[in-house]
Protein backbone atom coordinates (compact mmCIF):
# COMPACT_ATOMS: atom_id res chain seq x y z
CA UNK A 1 0.00 0.00 0.00
CA UNK A 2 1.19 3.06 -0.49
CA UNK A 3 2.21 6.09 1.72
CA UNK A 4 0.58 8.89 -0.40
CA UNK A 5 -1.29 8.98 -3.56
CA UNK A 6 -2.05 12.45 -4.76
CA UNK A 7 -4.26 12.74 -7.97
CA UNK A 8 -5.01 15.82 -9.82
CA UNK A 9 -3.68 18.15 -6.59
CA UNK A 10 -4.28 22.05 -7.13
CA UNK A 11 -3.36 24.80 -4.66
CA UNK A 12 -4.40 28.27 -5.89
CA UNK A 13 -3.69 31.57 -4.35
CA UNK A 14 -6.04 33.53 -5.67
CA UNK A 15 -5.78 33.27 -9.33
CA UNK A 16 -2.01 32.20 -9.20
CA UNK A 17 -1.76 28.09 -9.34
CA UNK A 18 1.59 27.64 -7.14
CA UNK A 19 0.55 23.58 -6.80
CA UNK A 20 -0.35 21.20 -10.28
CA UNK A 21 0.05 17.58 -9.53
CA UNK A 22 -1.27 15.16 -12.03
CA UNK A 23 -0.32 11.95 -9.96
CA UNK A 24 2.43 11.11 -7.38
CA UNK A 25 2.88 7.94 -5.43
CA UNK A 26 5.00 8.06 -2.68
CA UNK A 27 6.00 4.45 -1.11
CA UNK A 28 6.55 3.95 2.56
CA UNK A 29 9.76 3.36 4.47
CA UNK A 30 12.00 5.31 1.42
CA UNK A 31 13.50 8.86 1.72
CA UNK A 32 12.41 11.22 -0.76
CA UNK A 33 14.24 14.25 -1.82
CA UNK A 34 12.05 17.25 -3.33
CA UNK A 35 14.07 19.60 -5.42
CA UNK A 36 13.18 22.72 -7.34
CA UNK A 37 14.11 26.14 -7.86
CA UNK A 38 12.72 29.43 -5.46
CA UNK A 39 8.96 29.26 -5.62
CA UNK A 40 8.72 25.93 -7.02
CA UNK A 41 6.32 24.95 -5.04
CA UNK A 42 8.21 22.50 -2.53
CA UNK A 43 7.16 24.06 1.00
CA UNK A 44 3.45 24.21 -0.62
CA UNK A 45 3.32 20.24 -1.28
CA UNK A 46 4.75 19.50 2.41
CA UNK A 47 2.25 21.86 3.63
CA UNK A 48 -0.54 19.32 1.79
CA UNK A 49 1.67 16.28 2.63
CA UNK A 50 1.66 17.33 6.52
CA UNK A 51 -2.38 18.06 6.25
CA UNK A 52 -1.49 21.67 7.57
CA UNK A 53 -2.79 23.20 4.45
CA UNK A 54 -5.96 21.81 2.30
CA UNK A 55 -5.99 21.63 -2.00
CA UNK A 56 -7.98 23.13 -3.68
CA UNK A 57 -9.18 20.64 -5.70
CA UNK A 58 -8.19 16.65 -6.20
CA UNK A 59 -7.68 14.29 -4.13
CA UNK A 60 -5.15 12.60 -1.60
CA UNK A 61 -5.12 9.34 -0.19
CA UNK A 62 -2.73 8.62 3.28
CA UNK A 63 -2.09 4.72 3.91
CA UNK A 64 -4.96 3.77 1.95
CA UNK A 65 -7.59 6.28 3.43
CA UNK A 66 -9.22 8.84 1.46
CA UNK A 67 -8.30 12.50 3.37
CA UNK A 68 -11.13 14.07 4.12
CA UNK A 69 -10.35 18.06 4.36
CA UNK A 70 -12.21 18.62 7.67
CA UNK A 71 -10.72 19.77 11.10
CA UNK A 72 -12.05 16.96 13.11
CA UNK A 73 -11.02 14.41 10.80
CA UNK A 74 -7.67 15.95 10.33
CA UNK A 75 -6.46 15.71 13.51
CA UNK A 76 -6.05 11.87 13.26
CA UNK A 77 -4.00 12.11 10.12
CA UNK A 78 -2.15 14.96 11.74
CA UNK A 79 -0.79 12.54 14.32
CA UNK A 80 1.09 10.02 11.69
CA UNK A 81 2.82 13.48 10.36
CA UNK A 82 5.44 15.54 11.38
CA UNK A 83 6.67 18.96 9.60
CA UNK A 84 9.51 20.31 9.95
CA UNK A 85 9.81 23.65 9.17
CA UNK A 86 12.58 25.66 7.45
CA UNK A 87 12.89 28.09 10.63
CA UNK A 88 11.62 26.05 13.24
CA UNK A 89 10.72 28.54 16.27
CA UNK A 90 11.27 27.82 19.66
CA UNK A 91 9.28 28.27 22.79
CA UNK A 92 10.47 30.16 26.09
CA UNK A 93 11.60 27.78 28.38
CA UNK A 94 14.33 24.84 28.29
CA UNK A 95 15.19 22.52 25.23
CA UNK A 96 13.31 19.89 27.56
CA UNK A 97 10.33 21.71 28.12
CA UNK A 98 10.32 22.35 24.04
CA UNK A 99 10.74 18.61 23.39
CA UNK A 100 7.97 17.61 26.47
CA UNK A 101 5.04 19.92 25.20
CA UNK A 102 3.95 17.89 22.13
CA UNK A 103 3.96 14.84 24.40
CA UNK A 104 1.75 16.65 27.16
CA UNK A 105 -0.46 17.72 24.21
CA UNK A 106 -0.82 13.75 23.89
CA UNK A 107 -1.31 13.19 27.08
CA UNK A 108 1.88 10.83 27.53
CA UNK A 109 2.27 9.62 31.17
CA UNK A 110 5.54 11.67 32.71
CA UNK A 111 7.32 8.39 33.02
CA UNK A 112 7.02 7.63 28.95
CA UNK A 113 7.69 11.36 28.34
CA UNK A 114 10.78 10.97 30.53
CA UNK A 115 12.11 7.90 28.81
CA UNK A 116 11.11 9.38 25.24
CA UNK A 117 12.93 12.88 25.62
CA UNK A 118 16.04 11.15 27.08
CA UNK A 119 15.94 9.05 23.64
CA UNK A 120 15.45 11.85 21.29
CA UNK A 121 18.21 14.22 23.18
CA UNK A 122 20.49 11.16 22.65
CA UNK A 123 19.39 10.74 19.11
CA UNK A 124 19.82 14.44 18.14
CA UNK A 125 23.46 14.79 20.64
CA UNK A 126 21.91 17.44 22.53
CA UNK A 127 21.58 15.62 25.81
CA UNK A 128 23.85 18.40 27.78
CA UNK A 129 21.98 21.06 26.64
CA UNK A 130 18.40 19.76 28.19
CA UNK A 131 18.27 22.18 30.52
CA UNK A 132 19.24 25.32 28.21
CA UNK A 133 17.16 27.85 26.98
CA UNK A 134 16.07 26.83 23.69
CA UNK A 135 15.91 30.18 22.32
CA UNK A 136 19.25 30.91 23.08
CA UNK A 137 20.18 27.97 20.91
CA UNK A 138 22.60 28.51 17.50
CA UNK A 139 20.97 28.03 14.32
CA UNK A 140 22.12 24.59 13.92
CA UNK A 141 21.65 23.40 17.62
CA UNK A 142 17.96 24.90 16.91
CA UNK A 143 17.14 22.37 13.97
CA UNK A 144 18.67 19.33 16.38
CA UNK A 145 16.34 20.58 18.92
CA UNK A 146 13.03 20.69 16.32
CA UNK A 147 13.93 17.42 14.85
CA UNK A 148 14.04 16.21 18.56
CA UNK A 149 10.73 17.81 19.05
CA UNK A 150 9.28 16.17 16.12
CA UNK A 151 10.79 12.96 16.41
CA UNK A 152 9.65 12.37 20.01
CA UNK A 153 5.95 12.29 18.83
CA UNK A 154 7.02 9.23 16.72
CA UNK A 155 5.46 10.18 13.42
CA UNK A 156 5.59 7.51 10.32
CA UNK A 157 6.08 10.09 8.26
CA UNK A 158 9.10 13.07 8.89
CA UNK A 159 8.97 15.90 6.31
CA UNK A 160 11.30 18.46 6.42
CA UNK A 161 11.59 21.65 4.59
CA UNK A 162 15.32 22.61 3.87
CA UNK A 163 16.70 21.01 6.93
CA UNK A 164 19.90 21.67 6.64
CA UNK A 165 19.80 25.82 5.41
CA UNK A 166 21.21 28.27 7.49
CA UNK A 167 23.51 25.28 8.86
CA UNK A 168 27.15 25.10 9.73
CA UNK A 169 28.60 22.57 8.02
CA UNK A 170 29.10 20.26 10.93
CA UNK A 171 25.40 21.23 11.70
CA UNK A 172 24.85 19.59 8.46
CA UNK A 173 26.64 16.67 8.44
CA UNK A 174 24.62 15.63 11.96
CA UNK A 175 21.43 16.47 11.24
CA UNK A 176 21.50 14.18 7.88
CA UNK A 177 23.32 11.63 10.12
CA UNK A 178 20.10 11.73 12.48
CA UNK A 179 17.73 11.79 9.09
CA UNK A 180 19.20 8.79 7.59
CA UNK A 181 19.15 6.95 11.30
CA UNK A 182 15.54 7.80 11.54
CA UNK A 183 15.06 5.96 8.29
CA UNK A 184 17.09 3.27 8.45
CA UNK A 185 16.64 1.80 12.49
CA UNK A 186 13.00 2.99 12.35
CA UNK A 187 11.96 2.59 9.20
CA UNK A 188 10.42 6.01 8.80
CA UNK A 189 9.01 7.81 5.76
CA UNK A 190 11.01 10.85 5.08
CA UNK A 191 10.80 13.32 2.81
CA UNK A 192 13.02 16.55 2.47
CA UNK A 193 13.20 19.31 0.52
CA UNK A 194 16.88 20.53 -0.14
CA UNK A 195 18.99 23.03 -2.71
CA UNK A 196 22.14 20.65 -2.42
CA UNK A 197 22.73 18.04 -4.93
CA UNK A 198 25.26 15.77 -2.48
CA UNK A 199 22.25 15.62 -0.45
CA UNK A 200 20.05 14.48 -2.44
CA UNK A 201 21.79 12.19 -4.48
CA UNK A 202 23.63 10.73 -1.60
CA UNK A 203 20.99 10.23 0.90
CA UNK A 204 17.53 9.90 -1.00
CA UNK A 205 15.86 6.99 -2.67
CA UNK A 206 13.96 9.00 -4.63
CA UNK A 207 14.19 12.59 -5.74
CA UNK A 208 11.18 14.19 -7.18
CA UNK A 209 12.01 17.80 -9.00
CA UNK A 210 8.84 20.52 -8.78
CA UNK A 211 9.18 22.95 -11.47
CA UNK A 212 6.31 26.09 -11.37
CA UNK A 213 4.50 24.04 -8.95
CA UNK A 214 4.07 20.65 -11.59
CA UNK A 215 6.20 17.53 -11.59
CA UNK A 216 9.28 16.94 -13.94
CA UNK A 217 11.08 13.87 -15.06
CA UNK A 218 14.15 16.00 -15.98
CA UNK A 219 15.50 14.96 -12.53
CA UNK A 220 18.94 13.91 -14.18
CA UNK A 221 19.33 16.77 -16.30
CA UNK A 222 22.18 18.66 -15.91
CA UNK A 223 24.36 16.09 -13.63
CA UNK A 224 27.89 16.25 -15.01
CA UNK A 225 31.59 14.57 -14.01
CA UNK A 226 34.36 16.81 -13.54
CA UNK A 227 37.75 16.90 -13.22
CA UNK A 228 39.62 19.41 -11.50
CA UNK A 229 42.80 19.75 -13.42
CA UNK A 230 44.45 23.16 -10.84
CA UNK A 231 43.28 25.33 -8.24
CA UNK A 232 45.00 28.70 -7.10
CA UNK A 233 43.92 31.97 -5.61
CA UNK A 234 40.30 30.96 -4.31
CA UNK A 235 39.52 29.38 -7.44
CA UNK A 236 39.66 25.83 -9.14
CA UNK A 237 39.50 24.99 -12.96
CA UNK A 238 36.79 21.90 -13.44
CA UNK A 239 37.30 20.21 -16.81
CA UNK A 240 33.95 18.25 -17.82
CA UNK A 241 34.52 15.36 -20.70
CA UNK A 242 35.79 17.03 -23.68
CA UNK A 243 37.01 20.47 -23.82
CA UNK A 244 34.77 22.47 -21.35
CA UNK A 245 35.91 24.08 -18.88
CA UNK A 246 34.28 25.86 -15.55
CA UNK A 247 36.22 28.13 -13.18
CA UNK A 248 34.74 28.02 -9.48
CA UNK A 249 35.43 28.85 -6.19
CA UNK A 250 37.79 25.92 -4.43
CA UNK A 251 35.76 25.91 -1.51
CA UNK A 252 33.23 23.98 -2.86
CA UNK A 253 35.25 21.37 -2.96
CA UNK A 254 37.76 20.33 0.04
CA UNK A 255 41.48 20.16 -1.37
CA UNK A 256 42.82 16.95 -2.75
CA UNK A 257 39.12 16.26 -4.33
CA UNK A 258 39.98 15.69 -7.81
CA UNK A 259 36.61 13.88 -8.96
CA UNK A 260 33.18 15.10 -8.48
CA UNK A 261 29.59 15.91 -9.73
CA UNK A 262 28.51 18.79 -10.29
CA UNK A 263 24.69 20.55 -10.81
CA UNK A 264 23.77 22.87 -12.94
CA UNK A 265 20.39 24.31 -11.42
CA UNK A 266 19.05 25.29 -14.76
CA UNK A 267 17.10 27.68 -13.45
CA UNK A 268 19.42 30.09 -12.47
CA UNK A 269 21.12 30.19 -15.92
CA UNK A 270 20.42 33.08 -17.91
CA UNK A 271 20.39 33.10 -21.87
CA UNK A 272 22.22 35.88 -23.02
CA UNK A 273 21.34 36.55 -26.57
CA UNK A 274 23.80 40.01 -27.03
CA UNK A 275 26.80 40.95 -26.18
CA UNK A 276 25.64 41.72 -21.81
CA UNK A 277 28.39 41.08 -19.75
CA UNK A 278 27.05 40.01 -16.24
CA UNK A 279 29.95 39.70 -13.37
CA UNK A 280 31.16 36.79 -12.13
CA UNK A 281 30.18 32.95 -13.17
CA UNK A 282 31.15 31.22 -16.08
CA UNK A 283 29.80 32.18 -19.83
CA UNK A 284 29.87 29.09 -22.66
CA UNK A 285 28.80 29.46 -26.09
CA UNK A 286 26.57 26.78 -27.71
CA UNK A 287 23.94 26.46 -29.77
CA UNK A 288 20.07 25.25 -29.23
CA UNK A 289 19.72 21.67 -30.04
CA UNK A 290 15.98 21.26 -28.58
CA UNK A 291 13.11 23.61 -27.86
CA UNK A 292 10.26 22.32 -25.80
CA UNK A 293 7.47 23.79 -23.39
CA UNK A 294 7.47 22.64 -19.88
CA UNK A 295 4.86 24.26 -16.79
CA UNK A 296 5.01 26.73 -18.17
CA UNK A 297 8.34 28.11 -19.71
CA UNK A 298 10.24 27.30 -22.72
CA UNK A 299 13.18 24.89 -22.26
CA UNK A 300 16.32 25.17 -24.29
CA UNK A 301 18.78 22.75 -24.84
CA UNK A 302 21.68 24.23 -25.38
CA UNK A 303 25.13 22.19 -26.77
CA UNK A 304 27.82 24.08 -25.30
CA UNK A 305 30.24 21.47 -25.27
CA UNK A 306 28.23 20.09 -22.63
CA UNK A 307 24.46 19.69 -23.21
CA UNK A 308 22.66 22.13 -20.68
CA UNK A 309 19.26 22.15 -20.32
CA UNK A 310 18.08 26.06 -19.12
CA UNK A 311 14.07 27.92 -19.32
CA UNK A 312 13.52 31.03 -20.88
CA UNK A 313 10.49 32.50 -19.05
CA UNK A 314 7.62 32.69 -21.63
CA UNK A 315 7.42 36.30 -22.21
CA UNK A 316 11.16 36.39 -22.81
CA UNK A 317 10.74 33.38 -25.18
CA UNK A 318 7.63 35.43 -27.26
CA UNK A 319 10.42 38.26 -27.24
CA UNK A 320 13.36 36.71 -28.42
CA UNK A 321 11.87 33.81 -30.39
CA UNK A 322 14.96 31.71 -30.28
CA UNK A 323 15.08 28.79 -32.37
CA UNK A 324 17.33 25.39 -33.46
CA UNK A 325 20.79 26.06 -34.47
CA UNK A 326 20.77 29.59 -32.81
CA UNK A 327 23.96 30.69 -31.17
CA UNK A 328 23.37 31.44 -27.25
CA UNK A 329 26.12 32.11 -25.01
CA UNK A 330 24.79 30.81 -21.25
CA UNK A 331 25.69 32.89 -17.89
CA UNK A 332 26.43 30.30 -15.56
CA UNK A 333 26.44 32.06 -11.88
CA UNK A 334 28.01 30.72 -9.18
CA UNK A 335 25.32 30.29 -6.97
CA UNK A 336 23.66 27.95 -9.91
CA UNK A 337 26.16 24.86 -8.98
CA UNK A 338 26.16 22.49 -6.60
CA UNK A 339 29.16 19.80 -6.00
CA UNK A 340 29.05 16.17 -4.51
CA UNK A 341 32.08 14.15 -4.86
CA UNK A 342 30.86 10.77 -4.22
N1 LIG B 1 -0.23 32.13 1.20
C1 LIG B 1 0.22 32.40 -0.05
N2 LIG B 1 -0.36 33.36 -0.78
C2 LIG B 1 0.07 33.63 -2.03
N3 LIG B 1 1.08 33.00 -2.65
C3 LIG B 1 1.69 32.02 -1.96
C4 LIG B 1 1.30 31.67 -0.62
N4 LIG B 1 2.10 30.66 -0.19
C5 LIG B 1 2.95 30.41 -1.22
N5 LIG B 1 2.70 31.23 -2.26
C6 LIG B 1 3.42 31.24 -3.55
O1 LIG B 1 3.50 29.92 -4.02
C7 LIG B 1 4.70 29.72 -4.74
C8 LIG B 1 5.39 28.49 -4.20
O2 LIG B 1 5.91 28.80 -2.90
P1 LIG B 1 6.69 27.72 -2.03
O3 LIG B 1 7.07 28.40 -0.75
O4 LIG B 1 5.88 26.50 -1.95
O5 LIG B 1 7.97 27.48 -2.95
P2 LIG B 1 9.34 26.74 -2.57
O6 LIG B 1 9.63 25.82 -3.70
O7 LIG B 1 9.25 26.15 -1.20
O8 LIG B 1 10.36 27.95 -2.58
P3 LIG B 1 11.76 28.16 -1.76
O9 LIG B 1 12.77 27.21 -2.35
O10 LIG B 1 12.09 29.60 -2.08
O11 LIG B 1 11.46 27.92 -0.30
C9 LIG B 1 5.52 30.99 -4.58
O12 LIG B 1 5.44 31.74 -5.75
C10 LIG B 1 4.86 31.68 -3.42
O13 LIG B 1 4.96 33.09 -3.56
Amino acid sequence: MNLYELNNVTRTHGDRTVLNIDSLSIIPGKIYSLIGPNGAGKTSLLKLLSFLDVPTGGTINFMGRPVVFSDRNLYSFRRDVVLLDQNPIMFSGSVWSNIEFGLKVRKVSSAARKKRIEEVLELVGMERFAHYEAQGLSGGETKRVALARALVLEPKVLLCDEPTANVDNENQEIILEIIKKVNRVDDRSIIFSTHYLSQWQRLADHTLLLQNGALSDLVNENIFKVTVTGRSAGEMICQFSGQTYMSLPSHLLPDGVVRAKIHVDPFRVACLFDAENPGDGNILTGHIVELSQQSGNVRLLVDAGIKLGVYLVMAKYHHLRPGIGDRVRLHIPHEAVTFTYR
